[in-house]
């Protein structure tokens, strides 16, 4: 039997006499990761199926100075050799060993035993994309690094199934270092490489850090102005001065990572796909239009923006432009002028740049979070401003409801759970809703509805409709758990609730991941009264956890949730409740139907909750459908050339 030292990567993995032919789909996940171990051992071991790096000098743009030794000859610009994972060429096969396991168990399990891991794998057909590429996620937060809410999840686990589909994936996001979170980046490494940012008045150098996991390249952005205590965007003084500083370095050093970061021996190259998120990543698009494609780079990379949140756009005087280092002419992609009503003064002229329509009228293709937000984007009431920019870009806008990370929030496994339970056996809910009680410090009473509510506590989550519905809503025989953190108004009053209802209420206040997923598990209701919502994920978590949901019908909420309907044609429908419009009276009507099914009809309840655990919220059709995007983005000459 061949081994693997013998093919050159140490351990990696064991080659098995004979598989069945049956058995090849199974066993592509496999074999993917044993050509990734290949790929990064420096290229001392055999390389049947990279293609040679042809020798030319990276084409650097003239602006930024490496302050590193400039990378040994790389490869031409375009296009890019195709480094791991590799397309189902065949080629460089290497079976994992599956001798002595008997055809069932081959079925179920592979082994893959590396020089640091020793793993059981569930094998489940992995799709895989139709057109691999090299995709450069560009985010102020990913988990498990850093996270303030919903673009922290998607951003840790899109580029997985990504790169579980055979992308070559790369997430670019500052290494933050604020005492709590510097464990997180323990095992991300100092790659030697350096740039002196032109921007703010100086020369600004950052360093880039690196750690592969999951398949994916975490590249983290180092710079002092990420090192502070606080969370990621401010402190208790509110957002920090100098988020526009911080993020500008974020794209530049995300434009240059591609270029200049041999990860796994390989640079990524120029054809790559940007998909950049929000607010904090939107100067990417701007500046492949205006700082690289004049100097001939770039020219075969596309652009995403992914919009989580329009009400977060990146606003700053029309003062800052100078600062950011982009061509006086191109401040018309960035020029943002506030309505009067908006204005301080009557000498304010509202002048403003605006980050997030730089991104919107420079990249490629746009996606929402949701198809209902795509549209609700486009209208004056959910365009917060953008509406009409958006309409304008309505052919290359499209929304993709986002996923949720089964690994993580799944509650046959979930690692934060006292007890664990599926769809076929429930009995491990209510022990967790008796747990959960039991740490609260609430009476434990298995009949009484338990209605749970987990976000930030933001204008934009309608907590004061929770407010102002307390009052009525404790006369009730229920309990109400809050878990939040923000606005310090509602902070105090989650307080101050929780002392006048010691036996229903209780506010907890802070950001604890362990307790969200107590709260998503032993709660009966999750109540989402958000103003607008462009996905929403608690809504997702909660069905996959039985926990039927109360939302106001919008946005994403509306997508996922199904109206409950017991007298549908092939039986009792739907998921939870989407109530509207968004009013006190409306969303207590939702909350009191979900109460009288939960008391009054057990098995509509039970029918409630199994079809929110079977409905599919997995990534890959997310990431199916973001290929697509790809696709399209790169049938299309650049936006902006
Ligand atoms: N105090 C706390 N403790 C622990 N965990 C907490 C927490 N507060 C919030 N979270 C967690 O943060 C995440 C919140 O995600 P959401 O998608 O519901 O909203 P968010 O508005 O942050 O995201 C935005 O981006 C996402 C992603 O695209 C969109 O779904 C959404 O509509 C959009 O507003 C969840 O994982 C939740 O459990
Ligand atoms: O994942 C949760 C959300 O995270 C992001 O929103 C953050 C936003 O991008 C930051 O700029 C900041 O927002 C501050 C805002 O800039 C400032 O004007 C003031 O209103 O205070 C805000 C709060 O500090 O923090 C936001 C997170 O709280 C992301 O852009 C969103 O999509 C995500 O929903």
């Amino acid at each position: 039997m061949a081994t693997a030292a013998g093919m050159g990567i140490g351990a990696a993995c064991l080659v098995a006499p004979q598989v069945r032919p049956g058995r090849r789909l199974r066993l592509q996940r496999v074999r993917r990761r044993c050509v990734a171990e290949l790929s990064r051992d420096g290229g001392s071991a055999q390389r049947p199926l990279a293609p040679a790096p042809l020798v030319k000098q990276p084409v650097m743009p003239t602006f930024l100075v490496p302050t590193s030794t400039p990378p040994a000859p790389a490869q031409s610009p375009s296009p890019a050799p195709t480094p791991p994972p590799l397309p189902d060429s065949g080629v460089g096969e290497i079976e994992p060993d599956l001798e002595g396991l008997t055809e069932d168990s081959i079925d179920k399990t592979i082994f893959v035993a590396s020089e640091q891991e020793s793993e059981i794998m569930d094998v489940k057909e992995q799709a895989q994309a139709k057109v691999t590429r090299s995709v450069v996620f560009v985010t102020g937060e990913a988990s498990p690094y850093a996270k303030s809410g919903g673009l922290g999840d998607v951003c840790g686990s899109l580029p997985i199934a990504l790169a579980l589909r055979g992308h070559r994936v790369m997430v670019v996001m500052p290494r933050y270092m604020n005492g709590a979170l510097n464990k997180n980046f323990a095992n991300a490494f100092y790659t030697e490489k350096h740039i002196k940012i032109p921007c703010f008045g100086g020369e600004h150098e950052v360093t880039f850090f690196h750690e592969y996991r999951d398949s994916v390249d975490w590249v983290f952005v180092d710079h002092p102005s990420y090192h502070r205590p606080g969370n990621l965007y401010g402190d208790n003084f509110g957002a920090f001065g100098d988020n526009q500083f911080r993020y500008t370095l974020l794209c530049y050093a995300a434009c240059e990572a591609p270029l200049i970061l041999e990860l796994g021996g390989y640079i990524y190259g120029q054809k790559c796909m940007f998909v950049v998120n929000d607010w904090h990543a939107s100067l990417v698009p701007v500046l492949l239009a205006a700082k690289y494609r004049p100097y001939g780079v770039y020219r075969d990379a596309r652009s995403v923006l992914v919009i989580h949140n329009l009400a977060h756009q990146g606003v700053e005087p029309a003062s800052t432009y100078p600062d950011l280092g982009l061509p006086p002419e191109w401040y018309g992609a960035l020029e943002w002028v506030f309505p009067e009503w908006a204005r301080r003064h009557a000498l304010d002229k509202g002048e403003a740049v605006n980050f997030l329509k730089g991104a919107v009228v420079t990249a490629d293709r746009i996606v929402t979070v949701s198809q209902g937000y795509s549209w609700e984007v486009t209208t004056a009431e959910g365009g917060q401003g953008l509406n009409e920019l958006l309409s304008s870009r309505k052919s290359v806008l499209n929304g993709i409801v986002n996923g949720i990370d089964i690994n993580d929030w799944n509650p046959s496994t979930d690692k934060f759970l006292p007890y664990h339970y599926s769809v076929d056996d429930l009995s491990g809910k209510a022990k967790c809703k008796a747990e959960l009680q039991k740490e609260l410090g609430l009476p434990i009473r298995p009949d009484v509805p338990l209605i749970g509510f987990i976000g930030r506590l933001d204008y934009q989550k309608g907590i004061d409709l929770i407010k102002l519905a307390i009052p009525d809503l404790m006369r009730d025989n229920i309990q109400f758990v809050m878990l939040g953190s923000g606005d310090p108004g509602f902070e105090g009053w989650m307080r101050s609730t929780e002392s006048g209802y010691r036996d229903k209420f209780r506010g907890w206040v802070g950001f604890s991941v362990p307790v969200s997923h107590r709260i998503t598990a032993g709660c009966d209701i999750l109540l989402m009264p958000s103003r607008f919502e462009p996905c929403g994920l608690n809504q997702l978590y909660a069905m996959q956890y039985g926990t039927v949901p109360v939302v106001h019908g919008t946005g994403g909420l509306r997508d996922t949730v199904e109206n409950f309907n017991p007298f549908a044609e092939k039986g009792e429908q739907g998921t939870g409740w989407a109530f509207s419009p968004l009013t006190i009276e409306k969303m207590l009507w939702a909350l009191r139907m979900a109460i009288s099914t939960y008391r009054e009809h057990k098995s509509s309840w039970e029918g409630l909750m199994k079809r929110g655990m079977s409905s599919d919220f997995t990534w890959d059709h997310a990431a199916s459908q973001y290929e697509q995007i790809f696709e399209w983005a790169f049938m299309d000459q650049p936006y902006v050339m």
